[in-house]
């Protein structure tokens, strides 16, 4: 099968005309095209005319309710659903915007899907492309209307469903349906249905982008369909945020491949039509408001990163200047490329919240809507040709192994033993009757082998192609009802799901009408329980029953039993090989039972489980498949004997009115129930075996539990990463202020060791001082006692000295230490000193300098006093003398002469005053800064003495303490 995802690439060039289902070139939505309107029913599909064909993206909005926090946060509603068709501001009532459809918040999924994906499914199944896209900020609620939940189905499962339908009701044309699924996380594209499909390619021919190596699974029912989807939706990236608790972290397309043809015979020469249904959660945009940190931020980014793209390019795509579009910008934008560039039907569902607190976002949801109903698309019908098509190439081969398999049974038959009924002699006829019974088994066992292998072959084949199991071939045009359909197609699928819900899926029905059944309630609860690992979605339904309920399905009643097997297994790849021998779908075969090819769907469950384990859980053991394998052949062999026993019986049955056979009537009927025993056994044996079959399933679920955890993890780890960073900073942080404290430490220490250096010395200078004092006075006092008490300790003292020398060694380096810090701090002592005293002579010379120019200012100031009185009483003398005018005159003159100069001398002995003034004052200031300076290093002057002063005091205990230790010695 072709391993690749084609995204909506029409291969064969349109034509035809007469279409019944001609798009509306303005609101696609406006006259939605009901599944039941496909042409499909006739002979020659008829194609849509290019002009005719066009249309318009289908553009929907759906409100969802304030959430629960909303409420609680009080939250106001910001903008609300004014009618069928308009979205209006409610704090400026002159904003509006006008859409195909609006809806508000209570509407039901259902509603939606009629208006915004019923016309797009019912297309895609005539061989319409088709592309739905809920597109919306995050928590607006997409998830909720792509998938849905337990209660109400979303756009996915209802697409699907609906599809089936339609093959249904299609009695004449085949289909062959294949889905693919994958998810878009930061820019990587991964294969849901495969988890070793990672960071696929995107590749591009002639007919557009597709995915190179994607997994397409070919289905065969509702349930089928969706619970690929299920185990998809395990893959997919899901992460809390701070408005979602479940918030879908990647963009999901969801593609369903449809091929269809037209039935039987007729079918040769026929194109087929070929189209892709693409159903696209995206992930939701994030505001800048959003505070997120590690994985969660950098997937924030990626996801308006591309969103941003798809924004651009549907602005471009509805600007008709645009010369260049620019869908490389985005892995989402490449694969969207053929549906937005209007290959097919587009409809887009833009999910908004009313709630004020996301009124700007919502604005903006709305005006990327409102562009893209600008776009212009195409609904044309794609057709392929015969060898390119898949469908063709199965039914191919299946008529000629159908042709081989006629040969085969002629071969076989033609050995029966039923000659001649009217032969009278009953022992002879008895006779040839047994050994041509005889014969017969011994050639069917020769050729069962072979056969066995063709049947399965065919039934392999004939099983992937879907037809309706409507007896009737009248045209299906005519024989569709609306939209809400209540047939039987897919009821058995849908026996794993709670029949309420069946029904409402079916029917439409609303929400209301939900009641959970016994078990289901269980189920719920699981859930809510494990929520976060159970992802969303009524999907989660089947991964839940697949999990939880198995093997308790299993032993259930058969309808259970079949529908649930069908629904979690499929075959992996439709050329898979298996000998698995069926009964044939809607072929008349004289060897098997004729009800047996009633139901298309109910005959194939053992195989499809088989497959399916093999497909979805890899961890089997592959011993225990092949044993189920082979008691499924003894079964197949047993089955297709006892059929051939049947047959045998019926024609001995038809004799035995005529003649005595009721013996070899018995032995037959005895070999048949013999037979029906060994197959009850075998049932029973591979029932047990799918039972121990179980097992890995759980692992299967451990690794994906695995999985999750390992996102966990990556998300931790990302967090871990921007704490261990702030964590090293506070760290180097701290190493250096250690370094400091270890520092300081050190000197510290440094000085304390000097310190008891210095003592030591001295102690011990002080006690070697006295020990020779005492010692000359005992010698002077008992000169003999003294010299025995020598020789004694002699020894005693020479370890002693030696000590002693040793220490003395290191105090003399200790000493000179101190005698050289000593000498610094003299040194330091004697610069303060000679500072302090040139201070003090240089403020005794100013001082000096002051008094003298205070003593010179005296003077001046008597001098000018006594200029100031002879003066005037010169001029007293004058006037008094007044009479002789010319001494008056002379005296007048000289003495104006002498005031004058006076008051020359008198201005120059003033500006003398104010220098000095000036320079007292600077003197003044000098001697003030003397006097801090002086100030100062007095005090500098007084440390250095209290700091000798503690040495020398700290040497005094030392000095005592040593003493003390001598005496006591
Ligand atoms: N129409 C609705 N009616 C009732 N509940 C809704 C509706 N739409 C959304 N919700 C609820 O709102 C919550 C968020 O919805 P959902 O997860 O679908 O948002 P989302 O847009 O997919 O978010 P994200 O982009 O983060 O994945 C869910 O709990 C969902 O059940």
């Amino acid at each position: 099968m072709a391993s690749r995802h084609r995204n909506a690439s029409p291969a064969a060039e349109p034509s035809g005309k007469d279409s019944p289902h001609r798009g509306s070139p303005t609101m696609a939505s406006s006259s939605p095209r009901r599944a039941g309107e496909s042409p499909l029913g006739a002979p020659a599909a008829p194609l849509l005319d290019a002009a005719e064909a066009k249309e318009s993206v289908t553009v929907t909005v759906r409100f969802r309710p304030l959430s629960p926090r909303e409420v609680r946060l009080g939250e106001e509603i910001a903008w609300y659903a004014d009618g069928d068709t308009t979205v209006r501001s409610e704090q400026n009532q002159s904003i509006a915007y006008a859409y195909d459809r609006v809806f508000g918040p209570t509407t039901t999924t259902r509603h939606v899907y009629d208006a915004a994906a019923l016309h797009v499914v019912g297309g895609a199944m005539d061989g319409i492309n088709g592309t739905i896209f809920a597109y919306g900020v995050t928590s607006s609620g997409k998830t909720h209307t792509m998938h849905g939940d337990q209660i109400s189905p979303g756009i996915i499962p209802l697409a699907v469903k609906d599809a089936f339908s339609i093959i249904q009701e299609t009695p004449n044309r085949e289909f062959l349906l294949r889905v693919s699924y994958l998810e878009i996380y930061n820019e990587v594209v991964n294969d849901l249905l495969n988890p070793s499909g990672q960071n696929l390619r995107i590749r591009e021919d002639l007919q557009g982008t597709f995915v190179e190596g994607i997994k397409e699974e070919v289905v065969l029912s509702p349930a089928h369909a969706l619970s690929l989807i299920a185990a998809g939706e395990e893959h997919r990236h899901v992460g809390s945020t701070n408005f979602n608790l479940l918030s879908s972290r990647s963009h999901t397309i969801f593609t369903l491949t449809i091929e269809s043809s037209p039935c039987g015979e007729s079918s040769e020469g026929e194109a087929v039509t070929f189209s892709q249904l693409n159903l696209i959660d995206l992930a939701g945009s994030e505001s800048s408001r959003a505070e997120t940190t590690g994985v969660r931020r950098k997937e924030g980014s990626y996801i308006n990163k591309s969103l941003l793209t798809l924004g651009t390019v549907i602005s471009k795509l509805t600007d008709g200047k645009a010369t260049h579009v620019p869908f490389r910008d985005s892995k989402l934008t490449r694969l969207l490329q053929s549906s937005l560039s209007g290959q097919g039907r587009v409809s887009l569902i833009c999910t908004v919240t009313p709630a004020s607190s996301n009124s700007e976002e919502t604005h903006n949801t709305l005006k990327f809507a409102h562009r893209a109903k600008h776009i212009e698309i195409q609904a044309l019908q794609n057709k392929i040709m015969d060898e390119k098509s898949l469908i063709k190439k199965y039914q191919n081969e299946i008529r000629q192994l159908k042709e081989e398999l006629d040969q085969l049974k002629r071969g076989i038959l033609s050995g029966t033993p039923l000659k001649d009924p009217t032969e009278d002699n009953a022992i002879l006829w008895k006779q040839k009757l047994e050994d041509g019974n005889v014969k017969l088994q011994s050639r069917l066992e020769q050729e069962e082998e072979a056969k066995a292998a063709l049947l399965a072959r065919i039934h392999r084949l004939t099983k992937l192609i879907l037809v309706s199991t409507k007896a009737t071939q009248t045209p299906r045009l005519s024989q569709r009802p609306g939209p809400r359909r209540r047939h039987s197609f897919g009821e058995e699928e849908l026996t794993c799901l709670p029949h309420r819900r069946r029904d409402m899926v079916l029917n439409g029905e609303s929400n209301d009408l939900f009641v959970p059944m016994e078990g289901f309630d269980e189920t719920l609860e699981v859930s809510s329980k494990g929520e976060k690992k159970n992802r969303k979605g009524l999907l989660n339904w089947f991964k839940l029953r697949k999990h939880d309920g198995g093997s308790a399905a299993l032993t259930s009643s058969d309808g259970d039993q079949s529908s649930l097997r069908k629904a979690f297994t499929a075959p992996s790849t439709p050329l898979g090989n298996g000998l698995n021998f069926q009964t044939e779908q809607g072929m008349s075969d004289p060897l098997v039972p004729e009800d047996a090819s009633c139901d298309l769907l109910s005959v194939d469950h053992e195989e499809f489980h088989s497959d399916g384990l093999r497909g979805e859980a890899p961890l089997v053991s592959r011993k225990t498949t092949d044993h189920v394998d082979l008691l499924r052949e003894q079964l197949k062999i047993l089955s297709g004997e006892v059929a051939l026993h049947t047959s045998v019986l019926k024609r001995l049955m038809e004799e035995a009115g005529r003649s005595t056979m009721n013996g070899h009537i018995e032995k037959v009927n005895n070999e048949i129930k013999e037979k029906q025993w060994q197959i009850a056994n075998l049932e029973r044996e591979i029932k047990g075996k799918l039972d121990q079959l179980e097992h890995p399933l759980s692992q299967a679920e451990l690794l994906e539990q695995l999985n999750e955890k390992a996102f966990e993890l990556e998300v931790k780890t990302a967090d871990n990463r921007i704490l261990q960073d702030q964590l090293q900073q506070k760290a180097s942080e701290c190493q250096k202020l250690q370094e400091t404290v270890a520092h300081l430490q050190e000197q510290l220490s440094q000085a304390l060791e000097a310190n008891d250096l210095l003592s030591e010395s001295i102690i011990f200078q002080q006690n070697t001082d006295m020990n020779l004092q005492t010692r000359s006075q005992v010698h002077k006092e008992n000169p003999a006692s003294t010299d025995i008490s020598d020789e004694l300790h002699q020894k005693a003292r020479q370890s002693e000295i030696n000590d002693l020398k040793q220490r003395l060694c290191e105090l003399t380096e200790a000493k000179a230490k101190l005698e050289t810090r000593n000498q610094k701090l003299l040194e330091e002592s004697m610069y303060a000193k000679g500072l302090a005293s040139a201070a003090g002579i240089e403020l005794k010379a100013l001082s000096g300098e002051v008094t003298k120019l205070m003593n010179h200012n005296e003077r001046l100031e008597s001098e000018l006093a006594s200029a100031r009185n002879s003066t005037q009483r010169r001029v007293n003398n004058a006037q008094r003398v007044g009479s002789r005018d010319s001494i008056t005159k002379r005296h007048e003159a000289a003495s104006r002469r002498h005031v004058h100069a006076s008051y020359e001398r008198e201005q120059a002995l003033e500006a003398i005053l104010m220098e000095k003034d000036q320079r007292e004052a600077e003197l003044q200031k000098k001697i003030e800064e003397s006097k801090q300076k002086e100030a100062f290093l007095e005090g500098e002057l007084a440390n250095m003495w209290v700091l000798v002063a503690k040495l020398k005091k700290s040497q005094g205990v030392g000095q005592d303490g040593m003493g003390t230790k001598l005496d006591g010695s």
